[in-house]
């Protein structure tokens, strides 16, 4: 594999460009690039060696002391959602192995519900059945150590890939069993979810348990180490290809392409530019060139190549190849409650608790349903509040390109928590000032966009997140918020924080009204950073971009395979689902699905 900056030194021509060398592009690459020649352009740096990048507890929370060379983040401008005043950071990872190289790590799948209403929406083959093998070729599980088991780690062997490039593991030593076991515990008594030996089985709604990462132990180094896309799929001995050409540094302006008489286009290339500015190259493609430069940015690649809303491309001067309304819209993203940290009770200063400074992100998760989060009646009462949403506002935004689109999304997502799918996401967190507990939103039904407002590709798109403006986001917000502060009252884990912990934490405590709690939240949440769905995948009626062999509609050889594809957040967490999708893509281009 030939990694460069320097473009004096490339063909101009591959059978393959892949634009962005991030989690799903990378994947891709690999696998096209073992019988092919393939040119991945990423406009972040090669940070191998990077210890603040390899290290797996340095990144969360620690960026301003060690900065990582792939962090990068733009704002979301002040809108209705955040108070009408606060600018939302959108973070998100520049550098090889994009987002996996600076995520949290967190190794969540998707479900069976959330799969099959993905396939229901107009997506067949993307069902749980047909899709857990893609994330099953993607993955080295390894199973918890004799040790690890004695803490309480656990998993099921069937569901779980044992030879793909991508680490999964739980952190060797366990970080903090005493903290992790009262966390699950704890977990059982506030939301009433159950002991589950293992989250990704596609059954996680009503379940906690200890949680495994994309981590590997490395036996050289005696210790763990962050299975980034880059380092499982890029950088590997064992994945080194002699066809694939990896150009950093660089930026993607815009895919050349060339009508057909049929009137659909054909992606000929790309033009790049180098991320520091400078001259522009082009590279030809003789096969297909594949758009994988995530949720954020894929939307802007496209409509700077003249692909997306006509009449909005036009008011800023680009000639519109192809009318695809859907480009930009249907942005989503979760609500994170975050940064909720406990002081420790005095008596609870050990190792075993805090994990001296070792901090991973959310070794304990719990999925509670519709049920456990709302009472026995919560899948109606939910149903009921989704089927009962109004399109207005996310039409008036452009957030969805008509009322069918945001109506179907809604019924699929009430069908989904029929069977099961989780609805809150608590997680839990030790670490050497406190122990932290999380509450992420996991199917969100408000609607932004990402649009581009210049053709200078080096400007950030414009994401307008339009988040909690449906109030059901915003009921789910507050029992979010009313979970974490149960947690902090609830034993054994309120055993180990301080007595006024909870107070100490700013988070409103059992007695505060829904509009106190409401306050709080929307002065303090977060984006919770699996930004999906700008270029959906659904059928192109309801505003699709591509379809199910992730073939932009309307070309013969361009297609998107990252975040942007996604068209309900069903990933709890979003990489190992991507990897998937990137091993499904490249098994469907392989094969020459259209
Ligand atoms: C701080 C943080 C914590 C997270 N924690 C977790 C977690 O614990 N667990 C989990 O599963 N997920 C987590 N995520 C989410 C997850 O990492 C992302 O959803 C995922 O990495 C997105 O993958 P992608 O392939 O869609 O895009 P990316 O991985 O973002 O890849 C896109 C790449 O394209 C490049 N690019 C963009 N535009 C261009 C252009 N014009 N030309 C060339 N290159 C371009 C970018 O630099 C980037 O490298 C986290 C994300 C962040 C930011």
């Amino acid at each position: 594999t030939f990694i460069t900056n320097d473009t004096s030194t490339l063909n101009g021509s591959y059978e393959y460009i892949i634009v962005g060398g991030g989690t799903t592009g990378l994947a891709v690459a690999n696998r096209l690039s073992v019988n092919h020649t393939v040119l991945v352009i990423e406009r972040g740096p090669d940070a191998m060696d990077n210890e603040v990048v390899n290290d797996p507890f340095m990144p969360f929370g620690t960026w301003v002391l060690y900065p990582s060379p792939c962090f990068n983040t733009m704002d979301a401008p002040p809108q209705v959602g955040s108070n009408g005043s606060r600018l939302l950071p959108l973070t998100h990872g520049s550098c090889l192995g994009g987002g996996s190289s600076i995520n949290a790590m967190m190794g969540s799948r998707p479900t069976f519900a959330g799969m099959n209403a993905l396939e229901a929406l107009g997506n067949p083959g993307w069902g749980w059945n047909d899709f857990l093998p893609f994330m099953q070729k993607s993955e080295t599980f390894a199973p918890p150590t004799a040790e690890q088991r004695a803490d309480g780690a656990d998993y099921i062997a069937v569901v779980h890939g044992f030879e793909g490039p991508v680490g999964v593991s739980f952190a060797t030593p366990f970080v903090a069993p005493t903290m992790q076991n009262a966390a699950i515990n704890t977990s059982e008594n506030v939301y009433g979810v159950s002991l589950s030996p293992d989250l990704g089985t596609g059954f996680s709604g009503g379940h906690v348990a200890h949680y495994y990462h994309h981590i590997h132990f490395n036996e050289t180094l005696q210790a763990d180490r962050r299975s980034s896309s880059a380092w499982s799929y890029l950088y590997p001995l064992a994945q080194q290809r002699p066809g694939l050409t990896v150009l950093t540094e660089h930026i993607v302006s815009s895919v050349i392409t060339r009508p057909e008489s049929d009137g659909n286009i054909t992606a000929t290339g790309v033009f790049v530019q180098p991320t520091a500015g400078g001259q522009n190259s082009l590279f030809n493609s003789t096969r297909e060139v594949v758009v994988s430069a995530g949720a954020l940015y894929s939307p802007a690649v496209l409509q700077r190549s003249g692909i997306g809303n006509a009449t909005f491309l036009k008011s800023l001067g680009i000639t519109p190849v192809l009318d695809l309304p859907g480009v930009g819209a249907n942005f989503q993203d979760q609500i994170l409650l975050t940064k909720v940290s406990f002081p420790l009770a005095p008596s609870a200063n050990t190792t075993n608790v805090t994990a001296g400074d070792k901090v991973l992100l959310g070794v304990v998760v719990a999925h509670p349903t519709a049920i456990d989060a709302f009472g026995p009646n919560g899948t109606d009462i939910i149903e009921a509040a989704l089927l009962n949403s109004s399109a207005e506002f996310a039409l008036s935004v452009g957030g969805v390109v008509n009322a069918e689109s945001f109506s179907a999304q809604a019924s699929l997502m009430a069908n989904a928590y029929r069977i099961d799918h989780p609805i809150i996401e608590l997680f839990y967190t030790p670490g050497s000032k406190g122990l932290e507990a999380w509450s992420q939103s996991i199917l969100p039904l408000s609607r932004g966009t990402v649009r581009i407002n210049t053709t200078d590709p080096s400007v950030d798109p414009v994401v307008n997140t339009h988040f909690l403006t449906v109030d059901i986001d915003v009921q789910i917000a507050l029992r979010m918020a009313r979970g974490i502060a149960q947690a902090a009252l609830t034993p054994p884990f309120s055993d180990l924080i301080a007595i006024d912990a909870l107070a100490e934490s700013g988070v409103p405590g059992p007695d505060a009204t829904d509009e106190e709690v409401k306050d709080w939240v929307l002065a303090t949440y977060m984006p919770g950073i699996h930004f999906v769905g700008s270029n959906s995948m659904m059928p192109q009626e309801l505003g699709g971009v591509v379809c199910p062999e992730l073939l932009i509609y309307g070309t013969t050889n361009l297609r998107v395979a990252d975040a942007s594809i996604v068209p309900m957040s069903i990933f709890p967490h979003t990489t190992l689902g991507l990897y998937g999708v990137g091993e499904k893509a490249a098994d469907m281009i392989l094969n020459g699905q259209k």
